[in-house]
């Protein structure tokens, strides 16, 4: 993952660019450092020189995954050889980054003298076919063809499934909101308050409110209480400083995390009429869809501060009132609507007609349509979106935000080359990301919608979530609250068990690789290193993951098995309470060494059940190790007691941030080095071979499980 890029220390090969720009950051923190030392800069906090302490977070770069394939170029002797380790930048092929070509990688010899032949040919790696320790029984290495990781076929299922909403009753804000006259005016003045009635006229309505004692007992300040103001003010207002028309209330309706955001067309909060259409792409029998209702209050409309101050003794107004203050809109209440999606129709279907539907706090109810139609299983491709931004950049490709033009709704495509995975030998990695995409089912992993093939690209489409990464929040806010790491480590919790009753360990777990969706719930993405068909405690063997995260057991090239997953969890939880990772270190060999042998070490005051659970999870010996006999074990420890499992599972906790996300289209939480590029596909021209093109036959999914290598014709947009 490429974005808010940074400086990247394991990359190996540096050019010359790269390291003059180094150099030039060298000269910059020396610079800085000066003038810290002059008081100059009075934004900084001091930090503890505690290794365990929080450096300046900018001190810590982008972590890169490495993939290796071999099982022969890790192991290392314990402290004897503890400086030997491979790095990124002498023995390790990057896989995906590495600028070898697949004979160098084939008779590589590290500078350890660890050779990194597995004893396949070329031939064998030309064609995915790499990997393994063929001398070693026990171990379960990437030998897997592509067949191995193609998907069985599945009962086809996929249709399109639409959603009318009518009106909305019995809203209301859940503040008072300033009873300033000009403002009232104003607000009263933009929407279309309830044509049908004989309400007085805007001016006749603002007087009669302003001569109400509407304060609720506080004399200092004229206020409308919050449901008082369901009856008069309009859901869609205009503010003082502007011309938009904002929406003071508005839903959204979430299916396999594609999002619809649904506001107002006119009425008041209390009787809101909407009127609007939206389309889903349905792929899975998801069993209901979300409905969330929140409010966007602009702090215009806030009372003052000192009544804030004098109020804000009710943790829930507090949090309220921080949210407006800080542009954040208010999660008001939610419904999950069932969904029967287990039939086999051929004819469309009404789930829901005109349904009232009470949200589960009873504040409000929807007048709603359910329809579903089955659609024709035909592959898609490139033309059948829109290209609307580029928002990040993998090793292979790019990744865009598009449109699919049928339904409108916005997904994330990722565009592969074929050519450059087979040059690089990661057709089976390439394989097992779709098919565990495919397969997985779970609310914090990043949903699959569709699989698409040209004569010489893959395409992926993914949900497009739009919160940005894990990395990016950290990055920004040096580390989270105990609540905010707890809930982001139990949502990864669940999206890792699932992945290992499916048998596959994931293997790259670090906040690069998490998004954050429009409420704050987790996805997890990047399925490149999946470890597919690891059963119970079976053991693989390839070097590959990232340095800060490798655990003991894959460094000393013992064989490892899903409970490597629980070890990067622990680091992971760690370093999102403390700011870092627990043993890094900026020189990569040195920090191996304090992965097998230092003393895990906590800052003072550290929540004593969090410390716990990561000496658990961050145990050497992965016989030891919490999780080695199942999730349940890290799920009942008291650093999780006081969370529902099942009503985390359903989505059912409201996030403790959520990020700034204004629509399904907003890109503003990713880089402007990608989205200001043109989006386009660009047009190539590989030539492959029958055999080839064959390794990616199956590749294709429109919800079913395939269908076959269907290749579309290609085209190239421009
Ligand atoms: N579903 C998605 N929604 C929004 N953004 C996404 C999505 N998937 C990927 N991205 C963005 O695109 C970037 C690259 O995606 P991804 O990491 O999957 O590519 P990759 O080629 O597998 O990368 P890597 O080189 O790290 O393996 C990510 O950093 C992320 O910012």
């Amino acid at each position: 993952m490429y974005s808010w890029k940074i400086a990247n220390k394991f990359r190996f090969g540096r050019s010359k660019e790269e390291k003059e720009k180094e150099k030039d950051k060298e000269r910059e923190r020396e610079k800085s450092k000066d003038k810290e030392k002059h008081g100059l800069f009075h934004h900084k906090s001091h930090r503890s020189e505690s290794p365990y302490m929080e450096p300046p977070r900018d001190s810590v770069d982008r972590k890169e995954t490495i993939v290796a394939s071999t099982s022969s170029i890790a192991p290392v002797r314990l402290s004897s050889d503890v400086n030997k380790f491979p790095t990124t930048n002498s023995s390790i092929s990057t896989g995906r980054d590495s600028q070898r070509t697949s004979s160098d990688f084939n008779n590589m010899t590290d500078s350890t003298g660890y050779a990194s032949n597995n004893g396949f040919g070329s031939s064998a790696r030309n064609s995915g076919l790499y990997g393994g320790d063929p001398g070693n029984p026990n171990v379960n290495d990437e030998t897997t063809s592509s067949h191995d990781v193609m998907p069985e076929s599945e009962p086809l299922f996929s249709g399109i499934m639409t959603i009318k909403v009518y009106g909305g009753e019995g809203f209301k804000l859940p503040v008072p909101i300033t009873s300033n006259v000009q403002i009232l005016k104003k607000l009263l003045q933009s929407g279309v308050i309830n044509p049908s009635s004989e309400d007085p006229s805007t001016d006749e309505l603002v007087s009669s409110l302003s001569q109400l004692d509407l304060s609720g007992g506080n004399e200092e300040e004229n206020l409308i209480d919050g449901d008082l103001a369901t009856r008069f003010i309009p859901a869609t207002i205009t503010l003082p400083s502007s011309t938009d028309l904002n929406p003071l209330l508005y839903f959204t309706i979430e299916f396999d995390n594609t999002v619809a955001t649904i506001e107002p067309e006119s009425g008041t909060i209390s009787h809101l009429s909407f009127n609007k259409i939206s389309t889903f792409d349905v792929t899975r029998k998801l069993p209901f869809l979300k409905i969330d209702i929140l409010a966007r209050i602009p702090s215009i409309l806030l009372p003052s501060k000192a009544w804030q101050q004098s109020n804000s003794s009710d943790p829930y107004i507090r949090d309220i009132l921080d949210r407006i203050n800080n542009n954040q809109d208010i999660h008001l209440d939610s419904y999950n609507l069932p969904l029967t999606l287990d039939f086999d129709s051929a004819t469309s279907f009404r789930l829901y007609n005109h349904q009232w539907v009470s949200l589960e706090n009873g504040n409000g109810k929807l007048n709603i349509s359910v329809d579903y139609k089955p659609a024709t299983n035909r592959a898609l491709s490139i033309d059948d979106f829109d290209l609307l931004k580029v928002i990040g950049k993998g090793s292979f490709g790019k990744v865009m935000q598009v449109k699919k033009k049928d339904t409108n709704k916005v997904y994330a495509l990722k565009a592969i080359r074929k050519s450059y995975i087979v040059s690089k030998s990661e057709v089976v990695h390439t394989l097992a990301e779709r098919t565990v995409l495919a397969r997985v089912d779970n609310p914090f992993i990043v949903p699959l919608k569709f699989t698409f093939q040209s004569p010489d690209k893959l395409y992926i489409v993914l949900a497009f979530i739009n919160g940005g990464e894990l990395f990016y929040h950290l990055q920004r806010e040096g580390r989270f609250s105990l609540s905010r790491a707890r809930f982001y480590a139990a949502e990864l919790l669940c999206a890792l068990e699932t992945l290992h009753n499916l048998d596959v360990i994931y293997r790259d777990l670090k906040p690069e690789n998490i998004l954050l969706d429009h409420q704050g719930h987790i996805a997890l993405c990047d399925f490149g290193l999946c470890k597919l068909n690891m059963k119970g405690q079976e053991k693989t063997n390839t070097f590959c993951g990232t340095p800060e995260y490798l655990a003991p057991e894959l460094l000393l090239g013992q064989g490892y098995s899903k409970v490597v997953d629980w070890w990067t969890l622990g680091v992971l939880l760690y370093e999102m309470m403390t700011g870092l990772p627990p043993y890094y270190d900026e020189d990569v060999p040195k920090m191996y060494k304090k992965i097998l042998q230092e003393p895990l070490r906590f800052p003072d005051g550290f929540d004593k059940d969090a410390k716990d659970l990561l000496i658990g999870l961050l145990s050497r010996d992965p016989k030891r190790r919490l999780g080695f006999n199942g999730a349940d074990e890290i799920k009942s420890h008291a650093f999780f007691s006081q969370l529902s499992w099942k009503r985390l599972w359903t989505k059912g906790y409201i996030p403790p941030y959520k990020p700034p996300v204004m629509s399904s289209l907003d890109t503003s939480n990713f880089d402007q080095e990608f989205t200001k590029e043109l989006p386009v596909d660009s047009v190539v021209n590989d030539y492959l071979s029958e055999s080839v093109q064959q390794q990616f036959g199956g590749w294709t999914y429109v919800g079913s499980e395939q269908l076959g290598s269907s290749l579309a014709p290609g085209r190239s947009v421009r």
